[in-house]
């Protein structure tokens, strides 16, 4: 018979900002020099994809746009994925969700591609924006904190990310309160997400065989840890029965183990995965438990933790003043904690990727694939759409 490899899906998760997209672009540039092909599945929150101007335009690239994959556009992610692998056979897939996405949500999505095609969630890599998420820990917990910790929660690998900012006694307190979050998961502090990629390496795929080895990755198998308890545990947030997640995960000869590992992205084994590196499973219960505590039901019916972010995307019909600009950025309200785009400029003749993150602008020359649009989008919680439009009116058109 002849069976097609697995191919390995990998889910970069993290919330908005915390520097995933700067992941995604040196995994693909390891999953290159190890001479496989990847493919990715972009997903921003609203109208323009800003991220995918950052990635070689080699890569087979499926973009899901305004909305979340995890709620509004959850069965495009499955379609995505069966497109990519027909059209392309990549080796690795790649998801870098919108950093407003609940992760159990999106492992839902991808153990529904699996039901359909040969893939399986190897990994779930949530990337912690580490300074932002210790400042919201210091003030009452609102929904974008429980957000986090959810994506904390449901990570096999956590990258504590941008610990440039923070002092070493800074660092010491965050690794301890995000460990009390995930006490599983593999912890790696990161600037400019520059952590250990060997996780890619070691789950052997696209080499011919027939599915994952779960002696050599743990990551995808379930080695140890997970029984049919703690995937119904898992699925049960879903509504999963045994039966069903044994379903979900067995399309490819998965038993009811390796099912809480596919249908999780969990189950790591313990010295072979050094991947992960993790020497266990995260706690399917974790997630369910979480997933229960903030309103996770079946997706179809679920109360997402996240509709309170909100995006806006303005389009600029002429090239626009850098200082103006600079000034409306700051103007931005509070509330308005992230925003990109890619510009033109008046007086530059390459367009400009920006990047706005928690009260940092950055701006970055850009050689784009293609025509670019002359777009913003502004994402943040509970801001007036309105008010971000009279601000650009009045700061971008005005005389003085
Ligand atoms: N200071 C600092 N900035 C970082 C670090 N890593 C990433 N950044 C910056 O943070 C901003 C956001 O990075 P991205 O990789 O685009 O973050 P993202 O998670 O993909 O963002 P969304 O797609 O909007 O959710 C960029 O300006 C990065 O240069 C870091 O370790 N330290």
């Amino acid at each position: 018979m002849n069976l097609k490899p697995i191919v390995p899906v990998y889910l970069l998760s993290g919330f908005l900002g915390s520097g995933k997209t700067t992941l995604l672009n040196r995994v693909l540039e390891a999953v290159k020099q190890s001479g496989r092909k990847a493919a990715v599945v972009m997903n921003e929150i609203g109208e323009a994809n800003v991220d995918g101007e950052l990635i070689e335009t080699d890569v087979p690239m499926a973009e899901l746009l305004s909305g979340c994959i995890c709620c509004t556009i959850s069965g495009d992610l499955s379609i995505a994925v069966l497109d990519l692998c027909r059209e392309h056979s990549p080796d690795v897939i790649v998801i870098e969700s919108t950093g407003a996405a609940n992760p159990m949500e999106i492992i839902h999505s991808v153990t529904e591609a699996s039901l359909l095609t040969a893939v399986e969630l190897r990994l779930v890599v949530t990337v912690v924006d580490t300074p932002q998420f210790m400042e919201l820990s210091r003030t009452p917990k609102g929904r974008t904190f429980r957000l986090m910790e959810e994506q904390i929660r449901c990570a096999n690998l956590l990258f504590l990310n941008k610990t440039d900012k923070l002092t070493a006694f800074e660092l010491e307190e965050a690794e301890r309160i995000i460990r009390s979050r995930n006490p599983h998961a593999e912890l790696e502090a990161t600037v400019q997400c520059g952590g250990s990629l060997a996780w890619l390496d070691k789950c052997s795929v696209g080499g011919g065989g027939h599915g994952p080895d779960h002696a050599e990755c743990g990551a995808s198998g379930s080695s140890h840890g997970h029984g049919d308890e703690e995937c119904a545990a898992s699925g049960g947030s879903h509504g999963h029965s045994d039966e069903e997640c044994a379903a979900s995960g067995g399309s490819h000869g998965h038993s009811d183990e390796e099912c809480a590992a596919s249908g999780g992205g969990h189950g790591h084994s313990d010295d072979k995965c050094a991947a992960s590196g993790s020497s266990h499973a995260p706690d399917h219960a974790n997630c369910a438990a979480n997933a229960g505590d903030h309103e996770h039901g079946s997706p179809q019916h679920a109360h997402h933790s996240h509709d309170h972010v909100m995006a806006y995307t303005h389009f600029f019909d002429a090239p626009i003043d850098k200082e103006r600009f600079e000034r409306l950025i700051g103007l931005l309200p509070a509330e308005v904690y992230r925003a990109k785009g890619i510009l033109r400029f008046a007086d530059e003749a390459q367009p400009f990727l920006f990047q706005y993150a928690y009260r940092e602008l950055e701006l970055l020359k850009l050689r784009p694939r293609d025509q670019v649009p002359n777009v913003a989008v502004f994402i943040g919680e509970h801001f007036s759409k309105e008010h971000i439009r009279m601000a650009i009116a009045s700061t971008m058109l005005s005389n003085e």
